[in-house]
């Protein structure tokens, strides 16, 4: 009897034991997913898997108290961390002292990591997180792109163009920004069970770029990273745990690693003390991530009717609330030796109309010029066209100095020690409308449909939208039906309720089809984002992250890729 010719051996990933790779195989990937990267990745699992668990269930039951009325504070156990004047964080590694245009953009595609390194920015936060849809192939092109940008070999050919891309001559330098703690990462199974988000992007990276990235960018400092969504100090404690482990099997000196802490959440504000001396030997400091504070406050809230938010455009950093915020971090971070870095100004240029290009770029002056006012020693730039105008404010106002950090100087100083627990939760002030309503759908949506789709930033309207502005959209626009919000529909108020909002949800869709075109409104994942919207939106109880519950429609298993091959 004729047998089959050999079978070439299937292709597939060379795991350690009790690690799975569901994901695609890719040798691309699998030169990122070796079998040392993987055990480097599961060792960290197993370490502080129960910790993270601990710390998620912590989340929910501090939620519970505030869902049963009591308000986001200062800890009274922590005051002596807080009140001690003895104490202050590593000194600024000299790489970073001078951070005071910083560019961010999601980790993959290839041409914008490179576009970011010569942007003109001192740094380029490279985003797993608000910027990023983590699919499979984004999460595994991003690692390929961060590994050889680390290695200075980028490069990138955009056929249809006819454009060669390739690293200039002063790269911005790289902080690697991982998912949030609540995140699951789906394809990497580690004893049976979907691994922890970002420590498979912390780990990945880690593992493949320290060496080159201190010998080269961080002057034997680093690699850096940026840690979002942060709500208590213990998730900080974690943190360090994960770099003190690194460190010691890379055999690189403890307080190497360094690490922005973005205060995006309302309870973490009241946690910024703490939160930098868990991290004092590791910290670069301290971000107002301020779309996910937004986002946070009104989830914190999400009982009280007396804690409703404007519209969306409304809520700026000229709301007292949100002023108080940055002006504690600035304090904090000053008196602690460390950087307190500005956020982003949701405008990008505008490019066929120059009049309201120049509108956009003067909104992105004046939020500039008050960040660098208060104290901020560096902001954020979501657009290349961005930089020089950025630049021209913080560097004029720096007057040649990398930072503010010893200047004690700024609104944010000026203003004493007087931030208390009411001007950090004031409620801000301003009309809710209808047009508000309508306006968060029609960005929810869209937003929705490009991150199924594989992207996780996209301008919508002249604006950045990526994760944490979607967010305000959804929360809010759930916020007010919840609590039967009254609206302005010009001049005639309306009580925001399920009815209302299907008749919104209908207009604007058919709104966007019009805007992007049947065909392309047909070939992407519009109807399915409008289902997913309306579902959140109307949710009895309200959903965690928008990107949890989608999740799982980004993910796409392929059980054969990993050894032992079971093709
Ligand atoms: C709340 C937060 O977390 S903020 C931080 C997370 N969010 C972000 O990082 C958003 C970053 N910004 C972006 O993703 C983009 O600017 C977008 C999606 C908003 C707009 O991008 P585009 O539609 O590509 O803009 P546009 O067409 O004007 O781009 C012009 C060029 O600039 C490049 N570019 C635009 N933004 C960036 C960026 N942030 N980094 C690097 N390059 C960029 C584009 O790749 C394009 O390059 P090319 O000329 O070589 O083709
Ligand atoms: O991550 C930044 C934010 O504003 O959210
Ligand atoms: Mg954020």
């Amino acid at each position: 009897m004729a047998t089959n010719a050999a079978a070439p051996p299937c292709p597939c990933y060379d795991t350690p034991e009790g690690v799975d790779i569901l994901g695609r195989y890719d040798p691309e990937f699998a030169a990122i997913l070796t079998r040392d990267s993987l055990a480097f990745v599961a060792g960290l699992q197993r370490e502080f898997r129960g910790a993270v668990r601990y710390a998620m269930e912590r989340r929910r039951e501090a939620q519970r108290r505030y869902d049963a009325g009591e308000l986001p504070r200062f800890d009274p156990a922590t005051r002596p961390v807080r009140e001690a004047g003895g104490w202050a964080c590593a000194p600024v590694p000299p790489a970073i002292a001078d951070r005071t245009v910083e560019i961010t953009g999601p980790a993959e595609p290839r041409k914008m990591v490179i576009n970011a390194l010569n942007s003109g920015a001192k740094v380029f936060m490279a985003d797993f997180e608000d910027a990023l849809s983590p699919t499979w192939e984004n999460l595994m092109r991003g690692q390929v792109n961060l590994r050889d940008a680390v290695a200075g070999t980028i490069t990138y050919r955009d056929a249809a163009r006819g454009r060669e891309y390739r690293l200039g001559d002063r790269p911005a330098t790289l902080f690697v920004r991982p998912r949030g703690w609540h995140l699951p990462e789906a394809h990497v199974l580690v004893d049976g069970e979907p691994a922890i988000g970002c420590l498979v992007d912390f780990g990945l990276y880690f593992f493949h770029s320290h060496a080159a990235f201190r010998s080269g960018q961080g002057a034997d400092f680093g690699p850096f990273f940026y840690l979002p969504k942060m709500e208590h100090s213990r998730e900080a404690r974690i943190w360090k745990g994960v770099f003190e482990r690194a460190e010691k099997e890379a055999g690189i000196g403890r307080g190497s690693i360094r690490a922005t802490v973005l205060v995006e959440t309302l309870p973490a504000v009241f946690q910024m003390e703490e939160i930098l001396h868990e991290l004092r030997d590791h910290s670069a400091g301290l971000n107002c991530g301020r779309w996910d504070y937004i986002f946070s406050y009104v989830k914190t809230f999400r009982a009280r009717p007396d804690r409703l938010l404007p519209d969306r455009a409304l809520v700026g950093m000229a709301q007292h609330f949100m002023r108080s915020y940055s002006h504690l971090l600035i304090q904090t971070c000053h008196r602690r030796g460390v950087h307190a870095m500005g956020g982003m100004a949701a405008q990008i240029p505008i490019k066929d109309d120059a009049a309201a290009n120049e509108a956009a770029l003067e909104l992105v002056r004046k939020d500039k010029l008050r960040e660098v006012r208060a104290g901020h020693d560096g902001t954020w730039a979501a657009h290349p066209g961005l930089i020089p105008a950025i630049r021209e404010v913080f560097e004029g106002h720096l007057g040649g100095r990398p930072n503010q950090i010893d200047a004690a100087a700024g609104d944010a100083a000026r203003a004493g020690v007087a931030v208390t627990e009411e001007d950090l939760l004031q409620p801000p002030r301003g009309a809710r409308t209808v047009e508000g309503l309508r306006h968060n759908t029609r960005v929810g949506v869209q937003y929705v449909a490009a991150w199924l789709s594989g992207s996780g930033s996209v301008p919508l309207y002249n604006l950045m939208e990526d994760a944490a502005t979607a967010e305000i959209s959804r929360v809010q626009n759930w916020q007010w039906l919840r609590h039967g919000a009254v609206l302005d529909a010009g001049g005639v108020e309306v009580r925001a309720t399920p009815e209302l909002l299907a008749r919104v949800v209908e207009v604007e869709m058919a709104r966007v089809e019009a805007e992007v075109g049947a065909e392309r409104f047909r070939r992407g994942r519009y109807a399915e984002a409008g289902r997913i919207f309306s579902r959140q939106c109307t949710a009895p109880e309200l959903d965690d992250f928008l990107t949890l519950d989608a999740y799982n429609l980004i993910v796409v298993h392929h059980p054969g890729a990993s050894s032992p091959c079971k093709l």
